[in-house]
């Protein structure tokens, strides 16, 4: 008999966040398809990287729960999470500068690697071949993502749409069954951000993407579906062109430009 998989790769439900008196994510439920690209929108301060760090455990929520794989994520610990199969990026890249491109991304890899600290420094057979399986692995993704030319350059000094490559390899090279982006398309140009949208669409079919993001375009034409949230609440969900449509949502982004909502060339929400 065969074993159909829950094609639901990760499901919370009911997430509630306080920060002191300020409810941050209000009963927050949504479900990312395997294989798919959701996307997390909503006006500044509505609650998207609360909703990011609450998922890699940053953040412990007041109640809720979250489901990846069938397994209930509890407690999840950050330093743990590419060990279940998830990996991040930050809005702030957090490289380590002094250190070259491909050392960065190795240090994403770390978790694949059969060599413990004692063997490491006693010299284990197995630390060499993991070192170099785990370089080979990281630049692979390198290639992939276009910059291998800059792997022995060291990231302070690159230019920030190389560096900003460097932070998604880095998460990349885990391998992860599910990536979160957070805000991956700011600060780019507009020939990047297509070029970063052809990467994600371009990813294994293994990898499942949930984004936050503000650009628009890069939304509306990447994402399989969006979620969105306002004050910690999703107020809509479904594909780019039903979000889009919904008076809610373009309620929601008064004061911001609601041209960008409707996809009619703002960059920014
Ligand atoms: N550690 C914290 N302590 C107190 N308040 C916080 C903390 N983190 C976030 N907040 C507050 O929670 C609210 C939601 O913040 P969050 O960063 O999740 O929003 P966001 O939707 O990601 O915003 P942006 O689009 O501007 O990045 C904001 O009012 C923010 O000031």
């Amino acid at each position: 008999m065969s074993v159909v998989e829950d094609p639901v790769l990760l499901r919370a439900e009911g997430l509630c966040v306080s920060f002191g008196g300020l409810e941050v994510l209000r009963q927050v439920s949504l479900e990312v398809h395997a294989g798919c690209v959701l996307g997390v929108i909503g006006p500044n301060g509505a609650g998207k990287t609360t909703l990011f760090n609450t998922i890699c455990g940053f953040v412990r929520p007041g109640s809720g729960t979250i489901t990846f794989a069938g397994q209930a994520l509890e407690r999840p610990r950050p330093e743990r999470l590419t060990r279940h199969g998830i990996a991040r990026t930050l809005q702030g890249l957090g490289l380590f500068a002094g250190l070259t491109v491909l050392d960065n991304v190795v240090a994403g890899a770390t978790h694949r690697s059969r060599t413990s600290l004692g063997g490491a420094l006693l010299g284990s057979p197995w630390a060499d071949h993991d070192e170099r399986a785990l370089a080979a692995r990281a630049m692979d993704v390198l290639r992939e993502l276009g910059i291998d030319g800059d792997a022995k350059r060291i990231c302070a000094g690159l230019p920030y749409g190389v560096r900003k490559r460097v932070a998604l390899a880095r998460a990349l090279v885990s391998q992860p069954r599910l990536l979160l982006l957070d805000e991956p398309a700011a600060g780019l140009s507009a020939t990047e951000v297509g070029e970063l949208a052809d990467i994600v669409r371009g990813l294994a079919p293994a990898t499942t993407v949930m984004l936050v993001e503000h650009h628009m375009d890069f939304v509306m034409n990447l994402c399989d579906r969006l979620v969105v949230l306002d004050f910690g609440e999703v107020i809509a969900r479904g594909t780019p062109a039903q979000v889009r449509a919904d008076p809610q949502v373009q309620r929601a982004y008064l004061g911001d430009p609601v041209a960008a909502v409707a996809g009619e060339g703002g960059a920014h929400a």
